[in-house]
């Protein structure tokens, strides 16, 4: 092991990191409490500046994804859809089955130009998450609770109020509504065998209700569905904590660029529809577990200096006050302000390692675990 890979799985290091993260997402939290007024004077101009600022923070995770662990990503993709990434709305579909695939998608985001605009369907209990989870309100991100019977009107109304975002953005859909896990797909696949459906192997059974309202009410702004197949090299099962490490992931992005005029209207059309996209991916899945690759050329967009540079502004512009106050409580050489401070920052260190618990697939929810009785008529 080199020194600097050395270097990168010290837990010093990561507290700088994530110390950087957190104190500059509560200041960008507070600076877009402060856009909360002009939304009454200039809502696009408000949204505008909620787009830079959530940029300052999803761009920090995927510097380190880029330029701290050194991740590549590939995209197979058709030519002719290429120069189209980036310049329309689309809605993106995405398989659901690591814990970092979310961290991927932001990295093409990135690449495309889309990161700060970019949205998801996600979970409610993603909305009280520190930093990440208080920015998306301002970003307009869409929440469910995963009851239909609640979600159904909220989902739609949030769906129509971007009709007029004034960027560009990608939405993002996880109509696997879960992360995959062996018991989690038994169950789903059970659910496909009760409703005549096709079983699938890499995916659990996508729920659709959440697909057709996003397709419905994005009818007219959004130009396209971008059906993503990601996977990583080698078997490998990357996390948030192994890219904290420094430990080097390959990911692969299969994208179709899918007209949104070709998705049927009607509702069970639809989820007929969305029900075939998913046997599709599933045996693009087949075709990457037996060749290593996914059919398509490459087209492998570059990353770029930005996610670096923000990241180099916030560490030199936080370090350095971080610096003085250390020294600051060293040289006062009260041992009541010193075990304090470290009592401090073990909390913030708590704080933060349950952040990254939320992205962790074994602390994740028991939605899609519990057997449910249907009937096929
Ligand atoms: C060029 C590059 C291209 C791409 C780059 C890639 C990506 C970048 C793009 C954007 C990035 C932006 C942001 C990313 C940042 C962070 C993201 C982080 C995470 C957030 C993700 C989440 O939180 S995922 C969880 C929330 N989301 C969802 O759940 C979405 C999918 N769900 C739905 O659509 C649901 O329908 C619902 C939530 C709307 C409602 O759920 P509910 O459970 O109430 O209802 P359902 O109707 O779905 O369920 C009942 C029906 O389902 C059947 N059923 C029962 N059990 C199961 C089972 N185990 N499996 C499957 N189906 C089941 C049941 O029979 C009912 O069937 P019906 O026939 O009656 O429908
Ligand atoms: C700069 C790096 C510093 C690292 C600090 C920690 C950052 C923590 C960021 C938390 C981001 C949370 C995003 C989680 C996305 C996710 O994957 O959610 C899971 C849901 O889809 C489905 O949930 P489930 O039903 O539980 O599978």
């Amino acid at each position: 092991m080199g020194l600097l890979q050395l270097l990168k799985t010290q837990f010093l290091c990561h507290l700088i990191i994530c110390y950087v993260f957190v104190l500059s997402g509560l200041i960008v939290n507070v600076l877009q409490l402060c856009t909360l007024p002009l939304w009454f004077v200039n809502k696009q101009l408000a949204r505008r500046i909620n787009v830079r600022l959530c940029y300052c923070i999803s761009s920090q995770m995927v510097a380190v994804l880029e330029w701290w662990s050194g991740s590549e990503c590939t995209l197979y993709t058709d030519p002719k859809s290429y120069p189209l990434y980036g310049k329309e709305n689309a809605i993106v579909v995405l398989n659901h089955s690591f814990e970092i695939d979310f961290l991927c998608g932001w990295t093409f985001c990135e690449r495309f130009g889309v990161l700060g605009s970019s949205k998801v369907l996600a979970k409610k209990e993603l909305a009280y998450v520190p930093v990440i989870g208080w920015m998306w309100y301002f970003l307009e991100i869409v929440f469910c609770k995963r009851k239909w019977e609640e979600d159904r009107r909220t989902v739609a109304q949030d769906l129509q109020n971007l009709k007029d975002y004034p960027e560009k953005f990608w939405f993002l859909l996880y109509c696997e509504g879960t992360r995959f896990t062996p018991k989690k797909h038994q169950i789903s696949m059970k659910v496909a065998e009760t409703k005549g459906l096709a079983k699938l192997k890499y995916h659990l059974l996508p729920r659709t209700k959440g697909f057709w309202v996003t397709v419905q009410n994005l009818r007219g702004s959004a130009a396209a569905v971008y059906d993503s197949t990601l996977n990583f090299r080698n078997n490998e099962t990357p996390t948030l904590l192994g890219i904290l490490n420094g430990k080097k992931y390959h990911a692969d992005l299969y994208v179709r660029r899918i007209p949104l005029e070709s998705i049927p209207e009607d509702e069970a059309e639809c989820a007929a529809w969305l029900h075939k996209l998913y046997q599709e991916k599933d045996s693009f899945q087949e075709q990457y577990a037996q060749t290593g690759h996914y059919p398509g050329p490459i087209m492998s967009p570059s990353r770029r200096p930005w996610t670096l540079i923000n990241w180099l502004f916030w560490s030199c512009l936080l370090l350095y006050p971080l610096g003085l106050l250390l020294a600051q409580l060293i040289s006062s050489g009260s041992m009541l302000t010193i075990l304090a401070s470290v009592a401090f920052c073990s909390a913030a260190s708590l704080g933060v390692r349950w952040m990254i618990g939320q992205t962790e697939i074994n602390k994740g929810s028991s939605y899609g675990n519990k057997e449910v009785t249907l009937n096929n008529n």
